[in-house]
């Protein structure tokens, strides 16, 4: 099923990193080859993980190149290359079989087969021993699910289904016990030998079984590259250096232990290999100037040849010839025969269509979304606000002296929908954003794709509870009869569908979730003093300011639903319009309206809402696009 990958060579040259103005890596050289794993390891800091961040792109480089087979390694490319991050990044609430099955389905090309595919999930989940967790779910620190390593292989098996050509991996060996992150390392090795794939990957203090896999080794040092050549030469390397170390401990202890212990050894180690880059730098730069190869001319790192005396600058070398010619020409053509075979969509942007996407993150989105929407605390939040609502607006009389409250159990739930509406889509995106921008970031499917089946599928559900709270609160407040039921339930739908559409504009930009619920809770206050509900004494050059407020037009729209028609009243008691100062003066539902200051007809208000979501979904995407 996997296929076989065209020889690669993948090099990174005098790479160099600035952030904050502290040097985070210096002159880092090296280079990857297909069949091989290249090991990066070094002390805790030493910059494993900002080099991969470079490589795959996630990191922009202060200088350096980074090239595939000589040439630069372009976007696309980047985007085909798998890399598995440290934090294992997932939905929380599917279970393993759902995650392979999604990622599956999404990331290999419509051309093949669901059967094939999920022969190739069998397949990997076999070989990383996931079978026994297929139906747990992937599980936070509040809910329990797969176990620090199951997570880890988990990530490792999602990118493994896309059988990429080069692939990353960050600490793939980290919270495992010895025997599984052997297992895996002996997979990740038959998966580089078998189908000539190029393997990089960070590890600590990796065992020495697992240290005798690696066939390179870049070790890094506060950014420095202290040693880049064959993993078993480097141990050779230091003692030509003239380091003693006992030889019977494991390779990766010792290397280690030369970085991290004696400063005055990691500045000779840092000074010889700096040294050592510069002579090979100008022999490199010899080599090609004599015309010697056509081609790029590698180092293997063949410490055989490397016979310094640490510090002094004392460095013999073979010539050119002792080097590792890696000849283009020959790659490609010579190794056609054995060339991938990933399909017509290899070059397309996307693996799958547009349907495949929306379809399969619908069904995601579907799975996961369910476990929010109809969360315990939720459920509780909605009954517990229902039945207060219910004792203290049960069968409102109606009569002038009850207007206000009649008013009130109108404004309330619409302002009860509206803030759970906005927190829920808010929340929704915070929780999903990194996995979003990590598949993103793989091209596994378009923006739009996510955004309209986000909508879509969590449509149905969204629409449950607020018609069922709503509906029980209508009838036990005797808010109106039965015809304007319905509209009341439909002008409180697109007052929710408004509200989410602006958490979902709050969620893409602002992604800390501290921030984004003040600026919720900043927003919908604003928005509730401009719309002017119950006020008085607005200053009248500000009247207009109610036309800003989305909460405005279904509060208007609901009260003059029910209002504008009611049979005029007398005053009684009641001394709230200006009508009844003059004792037989009726009340008339205009007077009511025009109290409220509400002076649009019902069509006008909800015609606004409906402009109202359609222009905010359309900001929603955009937020998206540029803050995601
Ligand atoms: N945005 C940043 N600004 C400043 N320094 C940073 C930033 N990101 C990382 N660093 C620093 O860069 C150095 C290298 O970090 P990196 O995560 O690459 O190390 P590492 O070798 O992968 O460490 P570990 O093995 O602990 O994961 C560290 O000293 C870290 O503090």
């Amino acid at each position: 099923m996997k296929t076989k990958a065209r020889d690669t060579l993948l090099t990174f040259t005098d790479i160099n990193l600035t952030l904050k103005e502290k040097a985070i890596l210096t002159n880092v050289n090296g280079e990857a080859k297909s069949g091989q794993i290249l090991a990066i390891m070094g002390p805790s800091g030493s910059g494993k993980t900002s080099l991969l961040n470079i490589l795959a792109g996630d990191l922009p480089m202060s200088s350096g190149t980074v090239t595939v087979n000589g040439k630069p390694f372009t976007k696309l490319q980047k985007r085909k290359l798998a890399y598995v991050l440290q934090s294992d990044i997932f939905l929380t609430k599917l279970t393993l079989r759902e995650t392979l099955y999604f990622t599956a389905m999404i990331r290999l090309p419509d051309h093949v087969s669901k059967a094939d595919k999920m022969a190739r999930i069998d397949e990997i989940v076999d070989a990383l021993h996931l079978r026994n967790c297929l139906d747990t779910i992937i599980g936070d620190f509040m809910h329990r699910g797969l176990s620090g390593g199951e997570k880890k292989r988990a990530n490792i098996a999602c990118e493994l289904l896309t059988d990429p050509n080069i692939m990353l991996i960050d600490e793939p060996t980290s919270g495992l016990d010895s025997s599984t992150a052997h297992v895996l390392m002996e997979e990740l090795k038959d998966f580089a030998s078998q189908y000539n794939k190029t393997l990089l990957i960070t590890i600590h203090q990796p065992s020495s079984q697992i240290f005798h896999m690696f066939s390179t080794l870049l070790l890094l040092v506060r950014g420095h590259a202290a040693y880049f050549g064959g993993a078993q030469l480097a141990l050779k390397y230091f003692s030509d250096l003239g380091l003693d170390f006992p030889d019977q401990y494991n390779p990766s202890d010792i290397l280690l232990e030369l970085l991290t212990t004696d400063e005055e050894v990691v500045n000779k180690i840092i000074k010889a290999s700096t040294l050592k880059g510069k002579i090979q730098n100008t022999e490199k730069k010899n080599c090609i100037g004599n015309g010697e190869v056509n081609g790029i001319h590698r180092k293997d790192g063949d410490g055989n040849t490397h016979n310094s005396v640490l510090g002094l600058g004392y460095y013999k070398k073979d010539t050119c010839t002792s080097e590792i010619v890696l000849d283009i020409s020959s790659l490609e053509k010579g190794v056609q025969a054995r060339v991938e075979t990933t399909g017509p969509s290899h070059n397309k942007k996307w693996p799958t269509s547009f349907w495949t996407q929306f379809k399969m993150l619908s069904w995601r989105n579907a799975k996961q979304s369910r476990w929010r929407i109809f969360d315990d605390c939720v459920l509780a939040h909605a009954a517990i606000v229902a039945v207060a609502y219910c004792v203290l607006y049960y069968q409102i009389p109606d009569t002038i002296e009850t207007l206000r409250d009649r008013m009130g159990a109108v404004f309330f739930p619409l302002i009860f929908w509206g803030f759970a509406m906005v927190t829920d889509s808010v929340t929704s995106f915070i929780g999903e954003r990194e996995v979003v921008v990590k598949e993103r970031k793989a091209g596994a499917y378009r923006l739009s794709a996510y955004y309209i089946a986000k909508m879509v599928s969590e449509l149905p559900m969204l629409i449950i509870l607020p018609i069922v709270q709503l509906s029980a609160m209508y009838w036990m407040a005797g808010i109106g009869g039965p015809i304007t039921f319905a509209m009341y339930i439909g002008i409180n739908l697109l007052n929710c569908f408004t509200n989410q559409s602006i958490g979902y504009i709050i969620g893409a930009c602002v992604p800390k979730f501290k921030y984004s619920i003040t600026t919720v809770n900043t927003i919908m206050v604003l928005f509730l003093i401009l719309g002017g509900f119950f006020n008085t004494h607005f200053p009248s050059w500000f009247a207009w300011a109610k036309y800003l407020s989305f909460l405005y037009y279904p509060f208007a729209a609901i009260v003059t639903l029910l209002f504008a028609d009611i049979e005029p009243f007398s005053c009684g008691s009641s001394q709230t319009f200006k009508q009844c100062q003059n004792e037989t003066e009726l009340v008339t539902g205009s007077d009511v309206l025009h109290s409220m200051g509400i002076d649009i007809p019902v069509y006008c208000s909800i015609g606004m809402m409906a402009v109202l979501v359609v222009v905010l979904r359309i900001m929603g995407y955009f937020a998206l696009k540029y803050r995601l």
